[in-house]
């Protein structure tokens, strides 16, 4: 297993897919295939040839501390652009407070984020311009039907009514909201303020998308849909980085993993690497973690004499 692995990756995307016109409204399908973005960013495809990106994000000695709590102790991680990374640790070892304080929702005791090469701190409305963002315990605005609150998002991100309204109806249909898109917010279940949420990160095609734990409390078809339209958004040479528990989620989608115990961060690479001769990511990762697999035997009264 790869402790500490390499910082960059040069595998492409996973199963990339040609079809992106139905998640970004067109431009991500002319994007991958010459650059051109028509908000007028440059993307190059993933892995292209003398394709020289900086990484999504770097992180320099970031530490934060809730009182006596030290939430993330200096920890300094490269993540490589065009990649579906995930970010996997125990309940309490710092993933959402990295990324809060990398979605610059959150300010760092001490220590530098750049995504894309602009500091998040010192140049945050660039910054925000690029990034989606689906944060743990997403608040959102309950009385706006799902259709009014990403006609919301996309007015206050700058596109214009006609092209909100457009993108909208393709991620309502992609994301299986098309019929609960006049519905209020606060009526919507888990899973369908998952994917509304979604919707308005990826509504004005951001070059990054951070996703905090995106498939909790979703049923196994959206998982499925959520899944979809990502794979679709890195194929396009975006960035996806997301945090979650689910080990198998991980291996199946993640091209780059890092592995975070303890606010420090264990191990980080490709996937194979951080997997190394472990028979799965689980495996690797419960090693890493140095998780107590005798856990459960001092309960010697569960299950016994009632
Ligand atoms: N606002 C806060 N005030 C005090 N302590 C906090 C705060 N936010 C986080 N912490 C503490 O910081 C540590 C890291 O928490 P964090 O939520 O970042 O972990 P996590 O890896 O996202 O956990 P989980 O997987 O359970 O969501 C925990 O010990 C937590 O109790």
């Amino acid at each position: 297993m790869a402790s500490e692995a390499a910082h960059t990756s040069s595998g492409a995307a996973k199963q990339p897919l040609t079809d992106t016109t139905a998640v970004t409204g067109g431009t991500a399908a002319t994007g991958a295939a010459t650059g051109a973005e028509a908000d007028g960013r440059q993307r190059p495809a993933p892995g292209g040839a003398g394709a020289e990106r900086p990484p999504a994000v770097r992180v320099s000695g970031l530490w934060k501390r809730f009182g006596e709590q030290v939430a993330v102790a200096g920890i300094d991680l490269e993540l490589p652009a065009g990649q579906f990374v995930g970010l996997v640790g125990p309940n309490g070892a710092g993933k959402t407070t990295t990324l809060s304080m990398i979605t610059g929702l959150l300010r760092p005791d001490l220590g530098q984020v750049e995504i894309a090469g602009r500091d998040v701190w010192r140049d945050p409305v660039a910054v925000k311009a690029r990034i989606g963002v689906l944060p743990e315990g997403l608040r959102l605005f309950e009385r706006l039907s799902g259709r009014e609150l990403l006609a919301y998002t996309g007015r206050l991100r700058g596109l214009d009514g006609d092209e909100v309204d457009s993108r909208a109806t393709q991620l309502l249909g992609v994301l299986d909201l098309a019929g609960a898109q006049h519905k209020l917010v606060v009526d919507y279940s888990t899973g369908m303020r998952k994917k509304i949420g979604l919707a308005a990160a990826l509504l004005h095609n951001p070059e990054v998308l951070f996703l905090d734990e995106p498939f909790e409390g979703v049923d196994p078809v959206s998982a499925q849909t959520i899944r979809g339209v990502l794979e679709r958004y890195t194929a396009s040479g975006a960035t996806v980085v997301f945090s979650s528990h689910v080990m198998e989620l991980v291996e199946s989608l993640c091209d780059w993993v890092a592995v975070m115990a303890g606010a420090t961060i264990r191990a980080h690479g490709p996937l194979a690497e951080v997997r190394g001769a472990a028979p799965t990511l689980q495996d690797a990762f419960l090693e890493l973690v140095g998780a107590n697999r005798q856990q459960g035997h001092d309960l010697d009264w569960l299950g016994g004499a009632r």
